[in-house]
């Protein structure tokens, strides 16, 4: 039995999981299976998933680039053996991993003859690009874009039509010839990503791999109490220069019963309602993610766990 893949990449918070959610929920007739691989200890990316999914496995704490590159295999091999079995499984990486390592461990011929390489695709945040081009120049995004046959432009609903234009504009310049394709909240039609026929990918191996652990570093924070929304937000506007990415789930003390997932990428903040989070998971969870060295650890946790209605911070001014 043979099940093609397709590998999903993007920097972290380019809106991969999006791209993934829309294709779990139009699969066009495609039993679809997914794994996912959150950089950081908590389970972000596979709360949010669709449920209609034929299987999910998610990979976290480590990148599928290097540390979990077994539990890879391991998964695609699970998943492949599915009775009834899958007819394509998503791979979608962590934004810190590079998936010119990825697609290495794929194009291993026993691998490659059960779960064949269909598609690379690399998320690129439209909007991140107009504001900071040079982010194309970063050797883990060109890593990135390069390993892909197409380029996803995500979150186009975000710029201006000129600003896509020189965003498309500066992706050909360094990437000459890569196909872009345009989309709002991850809707890309599936044909374009899912091919007929198995071909070799753009894959060309980076001289060296990029390790996530050496540029990236990440930490959750939990707390069982609901938040106060002032707090929070002073909280989360005194982290925002030194974070790249921060997700999870939350809940205020004048919403107690509506959990809320929240989504930082760059500096721009989003506050959404959440349809359900896993039962006994604390009522707040949270992973942040910067470049190693910039994280202090004991000193976010006392700010974020300064932002909970606990009595001891009730009498804290919001
Ligand atoms: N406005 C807008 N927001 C988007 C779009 N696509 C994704 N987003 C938002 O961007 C944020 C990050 O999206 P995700 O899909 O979680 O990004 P990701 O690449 O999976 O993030 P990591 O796995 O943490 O690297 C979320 O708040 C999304 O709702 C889009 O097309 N338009």
């Amino acid at each position: 039995m043979t099940v093609p893949v397709l590998l999903v990449a993007g920097a972290l918070g380019a809106g991969k999981t999006t791209l993934v959610n829309h294709l779990l929920r139009h699969p066009d007739g495609r039993r679809i299976a997914a794994i996912v691989n959150d950089f950081g200890a908590i389970d972000v990316d596979a709360a949010l998933l669709a449920p209609s999914a034929d299987g999910i496995v998610s990979l976290k704490n480590g990148c599928i680039c290097c540390s979990l590159q077994g539990d890879l295999l391991r998964s695609l091999m699970m998943l492949t053996r599915r009775r009834p079995s899958p007819d394509a499984i998503i791979i979608e990486t962590s934004g810190a991993s590079d998936p010119a390592a990825i697609a290495s461990a794929l194009l291993d011929p026993v691998v490659f003859a059960a779960n064949p390489l269909d598609t690379v695709v690399c998320v690129v945040d439209a909007r991140q690009v107009a504001d900071r081009p040079a982010l194309l120049d970063d050797p883990l995004w060109q890593s990135q874009v390069r390993a892909a046959d197409f380029v996803i432009l995500a979150k186009v609903d975000l710029v201006a039509p000129e600003e896509l234009e020189q965003v498309q504009a500066r992706v050909a310049a360094r990437h000459a010839g890569k196909r872009t394709f345009n989309a709002i909240d991850g809707a890309v039609p599936s044909p374009v990503l899912f091919s007929q026929g198995h071909h070799a990918p753009a894959i060309r191996p980076s001289l060296r791999a990029i390790e996530a652990t050496e540029r990236f570093e990440t930490m959750s924070w939990t707390a069982p109490l609901p938040l106060s929304l002032p707090r929070f937000q002073r909280a989360v506007g005194e982290l925002s220069s030194v974070l790249l990415r921060a997700k999870g789930f939350v809940t205020f003390d004048h919403q107690p019963d509506q959990p809320l997932v929240f989504q930082l990428v760059g500096s721009r903040v989003t506050i959404s309602p959440c349809a359900d989070t896993a039962g006994d998971d604390p009522m707040n969870r949270l992973v942040l993610i910067a470049e190693v060295g910039r994280l202090d650890r004991s000193a976010v946790t006392t700010l974020l766990d300064a932002t909970t209605t606990a009595p001891a911070n009730r009498n804290a001014r919001d």
